[in-house]
């Protein structure tokens, strides 16, 4: 059994490094699925209330409030698949509530490139108007660090740089999903965080 938890600033290539998990069978348990379902059981419209629903959910169950409501999910799954990525960590409180729940078996993957390529990247997404806008990107970025992220990307198993091609990208997460780090060996884009010791 094997949890894949991945964190990462907007634009990094979270959703890139579901898809290829989804294309490779792997279930896929998304943060922001666990809002969207908040939002739909209240009421409200999860495209316009997503932010504020997080916020709530944290201030009525605590901090950990959207890991532990993502618990379950991630358990069903498991009961039909050897592995499962979890998408989007946000704070340190979920990276501890993920590992008292998996212990060994939760490994932090964290996607990085740098803002101008994210925002370049975003650009090119178009997906909302924040995509268009890197104003919007930074205050975005701020809120997300603001939730501790910066602490949770430090404490990851595994680093990705996301600077390179979409499809070498994509083959090294292949190559995580498999364990396979041979076939990464060696490579600056991705790092292996050694027992105690910084990646
Ligand atoms: N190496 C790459 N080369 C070119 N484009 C890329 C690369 N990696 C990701 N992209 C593209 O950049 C955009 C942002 O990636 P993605 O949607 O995976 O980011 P994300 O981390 O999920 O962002 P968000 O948190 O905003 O949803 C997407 O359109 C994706 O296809």
């Amino acid at each position: 059994m094997k949890v894949i938890g991945t964190v990462g600033l907007p634009g990094s290539g979270k959703g890139e490094a579901a898809a290829v998990a989804r294309e490779a069978g792997v279930p896929v348990v998304t943060m922001g699925d666990v809002i969207r379902k908040a939002c739909r059981e209240r009421g409200f419209d999860p495209a316009e209330h997503h932010g504020e629903m997080a916020k709530t959910l944290r201030e009525e169950d605590g901090p950990a409030a959207i890991a532990e409501r993502s618990l379950p999910m991630i358990e069903s799954e498991l009961e039909e698949s050897d592995v499962v990525l979890v998408d989007g960590l946000r704070s340190d409180v979920e990276l501890d509530r993920f590992r008292e729940a998996f212990g060994d078996d939760f490994h932090l993957v964290s996607v990085e490139a740098p803002f101008e390529t994210r925002a370049d990247r975003l650009l090119e997404r178009g997906r909302d108007d924040t995509d268009l806008d890197r104003e919007a990107l930074r205050e975005r970025e701020e809120r997300e660090l603001g939730f501790g992220m910066g602490e949770v990307m430090d404490r990851a198993d595994v680093v990705v740089r996301n600077t390179d091609s979409l499809e070498a990208f994509r083959e090294r997460v292949r190559a995580i999903l498999d364990e396979d780090l041979d076939r990464i060996g060696g490579d600056d884009y991705v790092q292996v965080r050694t027992a105690g010791g910084a990646p």
